[in-house]
């Protein structure tokens, strides 16, 4: 089995507030990783420095083998961002554009060949918004946007998906089908690392599972995280801030 990412006695601050501590795990080819803990526990924080976008005070980060910090989205990693409620204004790129823009990640270059287009489509018809190609970005909800992020890192080959919170506001039937969808890819090889807060939801079909507030109370398979009293303990420490979306 291969590593995809190894997280070893990191340690990360905003200032005086320390966000993450002391966190060590290592995800692995193939794997589905569902990351929970309470509002302000550092998930986000995590999964930024798991895939680069923040380097750690203290401990180290490797991404397929090097530094963390070295690697750039559209080069085997695939990110969508926490949902925002911004619609970007009346951005006028396309959802195809969007997915144009992984495939030119992928080869380099503006250049497309035909096939690399009928690489784009494929990435269309398989998260099921073909037939929204030609709408802005701006102008589709937010559950067809994220859709949209994740044709993006298909077109781009990605071997690694980075989720967070992906569905948040997304009706609970799209939300399946969502999550269908991330079935699906990760049959198909994709590994995953996904930050969802809905523990029922997340433990239905991630395979292993971290449960981080600030510390790391819990990392392996969901079973073993389903009988261990992680959770409970988790969110039993005060982050400090209100959990007003969190049990
Ligand atoms: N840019 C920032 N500047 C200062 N502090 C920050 C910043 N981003 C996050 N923090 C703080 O770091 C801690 C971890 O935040 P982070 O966003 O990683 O948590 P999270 O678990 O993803 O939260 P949520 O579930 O609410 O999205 C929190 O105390 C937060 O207030």
């Amino acid at each position: 089995m291969t590593t995809v990412v190894d997280v070893e006695d990191v340690t990360f601050s905003y200032g005086e507030t320390v966000a993450v501590e002391d966190i060590s795990l290592s995800v692995e080819s193939g794997d589905f990783l569902g990351m929970i803990g309470p509002n302000g526990s550092g998930k986000t924080t995590l999964l930024h420095l798991m895939i680069g976008l923040a380097e750690p005070d203290s401990g180290s980060i490797r991404l397929f083998g090097e530094p963390a910090a070295e690697f750039e989205e559209g080069e085997r990693l695939g990110y969508v961002a926490q949902r925002s409620t911004d619609r970007g204004g009346a951005m006028p790129v396309t959802i195809r554009e969007t997915v144009l823009m992984g495939r030119f990640a992928h080869v380099g270059h503006s250049r497309l060949s035909d096939e690399d287009h009928a690489i784009v489509d494929d990435a269309l018809r398989t998260v099921d918004i073909a037939d929204l190609a030609h709408r802005p970005i701006s102008a589709v909800s937010g559950g067809q946007r994220q859709r949209a992020f994740i044709a993006r890192a298909l077109a781009s080959e990605s071997d690694l998906l980075a989720l967070d919170e992906p569905t948040v506001g997304v009706d609970a039937d799209s939300r399946t089908e969502f999550y269908d969808l991330l079935d699906h890819l990760n049959e198909q090889g994709i590994t995953i690392i996904l930050i969802e807060h809905d523990v029922d939801v997340l433990t239905k079909h991630v395979n292993k599972v971290a449960c981080i507030n600030r510390e790391l109370y819990h990392h392996g398979d969901t079973v073993s995280f389903i009988e261990s009293d992680a959770l409970s303990e988790a969110y039993g420490k005060s982050t400090g801030v209100l959990d007003h979306n969190h049990p």
